[in-house]
């Protein structure tokens, strides 16, 4: 099953590591090592420089707004507003005039009026220049700096979880049925889920029996191996990377409740995709949760990528059209479309959703390529059943599960796996623009139970 090859993987690194040290103590040349760890702390400063950057770039907002109202329409190339010659950020502005997008589909035609798809409303498009591009945009992830990310972002969890079953392990004396019970508990209190406790436990009585397994070493083994087996069991048929788009822009939706990391997962997706060379769009749909427009636009400032903005409280569908039309006449490889996260209504929520989807299909065939609900690890249970309620209002396609580095339960993941069936395919490792990551199930096991597992 591979699993004790990541934690043999990294020993052996370590131990070169060590050597290496070794030698650089005894005097000898140390090229590769003391390069990559520069090269680790370079990625970490700009990432500390972009926070720093980032409200300068918000101190700048009202200045891009004072930008005169134009009546070109998106549709035509986007008219060149004056914009100060010294204003790297914001080098074009187009505002839109008409007032709704209708998005009547075949199905609906006999209920709405027919649609003019001519440009959206008060929306505004702000592009940004190659110039703009200022900070973190450069950031390639390479394996070593995924690893570290993991290590560090778990900490946390790795303190909690992983400690507690350590400690656990340690003062156990019989495998029994007190062992069973303490264990299903520790399990439940670390967000695995009821379900998965119990199904990893009845296992579990199996396999030490016949494994024969009494050392603390080896029920620990067992364990883990058993926890890494039923999650791939639970998503053998999930995919966990990112649909494209064959041909044409990739058209990706974030759900999520407000607070749970939305816009900051599309600002650190964008820069992502960007420093990749993809032409990237925003579309700032949560027109509802005041400010929620002004914090992506900070982060295309930020990532040199163009936004479509609509007015606050304004129809979010208006923006998803402007965004849409533009990505396919101008050629963006990516649109993130932020959406607001209201759960009040579900009835409302799953009509905004639905509505949205409709014009983006309309114009996109198979558009959205993705629908990512975005949690917060942090919340737990909590969590879970938000991604129940989303999970019924639209077809979800995957998960971001964010601020995992604050949590000290990483269970979750296992629970979201078991009883939601969905892959999580980034996670949120800490605040700064390089801590969002692919999921990576390997990494993730070695960084929540690297303390635990003891290979040769
Ligand atoms: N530590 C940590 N903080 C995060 C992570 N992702 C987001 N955050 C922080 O969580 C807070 C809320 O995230 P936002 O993106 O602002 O979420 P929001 O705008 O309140 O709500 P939505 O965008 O509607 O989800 C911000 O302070 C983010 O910096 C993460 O992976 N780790």
């Amino acid at each position: 099953m591979g699993l004790f090859d990541i934690f043999r993987r990294h020993k052996k690194h370590e131990d070169s590591q060590e050597k290496q040290t070794k030698e650089l103590e005894n005097g000898s040349e140390v090229p590769a090592a003391s390069e990559s760890a520069s090269s680790e702390s370079a990625v970490q400063e700009a990432a500390t420089d972009a926070e720093q950057d980032s409200s300068a770039t918000v101190e700048s907002q009202p200045q891009s707004e004072a930008v005169p109202e134009s009546s070109t329409p998106v549709s035509s190339a986007p008219a060149e507003q004056n914009v100060e010659a010294e204003s790297s950020v914001e080098e074009e502005m187009v505002t839109s005039q008409n007032d709704e997008p209708e998005e009547t589909s075949t199905a609906e035609s006999n209920s709405q009026v027919a649609e003019e798809p001519t440009p959206a409303p008060e929306s505004e498009v702000k592009e940004e220049t190659e110039e703009s591009t200022d900070v973190n945009t450069d950031e390639t992830v390479d394996e070593e700096s995924t690893a570290a990310k993991y290590d560090q972002g778990l900490e946390k969890s790795r303190t909690g979880f992983g400690a507690r079953l350590n400690r656990f392990l340690a003062n156990f004396r019989h495998v029994d049925e007190d062992f069973f019970d303490d264990l299903e508990d520790l399990l439940i209190e670390s967000d695995v889920g009821y379900d998965m406790a119990m199904k990893l436990s009845d296992e579990l009585r199996e396999e030490v029996k016949l494994q024969n397994a009494k050392s603390k070493q080896d029920v620990s083994n067992v364990i883990i191996e058993k926890m890494v087996e039923l999650y791939d069991e639970a998503g053998k048929d999930e995919k966990s990377d990112l649909n494209f788009a064959k041909e044409g822009p990739t058209v990706i939706m974030f759900v999520g409740v407000n607070g749970a990391g939305k816009t900051t997962t599309i600002g650190k997706m964008a820069a992502l995709f960007k420093s990749q060379g993809k032409k990237v769009l925003l579309a700032a749909a949560d027109t509802f949760r005041a400010g929620a427009t002004e914090q992506l636009d900070v982060w295309a400032k930020r990532d040199g990528v163009d936004i479509v903005t609509g007015p606050e409280n304004g129809d979010p569908a208006a923006v998803v059209f402007d965004a849409v039309q533009k990505a396919k006449k101008e050629d963006y490889d990516i649109l993130f479309v932020d959406t607001a996260g209201r759960l009040q209504n579900k009835v409302n929520l799953m009509k905004e959703l639905a509505k949205m989807k409709r014009i983006l299909t309309r114009e996109i065939p198979d558009a959205p390529h993705e629908v990512l609900l975005v949690l917060d690890a942090t919340t737990g249970q909590n969590a879970l059943n938000q991604a129940k309620l989303f999970k019924e209002s639209t077809d979800v396609t995957g998960i971001v599960l964010t601020k995992l580095d604050g949590t000290a339960r990483g269970g979750i993941v296992l629970a979201i796996r078991n009883e939601l069936h969905l892959p999580v395919k980034y996670v949120g490792l800490g605040e700064k623009v390089n801590d969002l990551q692919k999921f990576d199930a390997s990494e993730f096991v070695y960084g929540l139970f690297k303390d635990l597992v003891e290979v040769n």
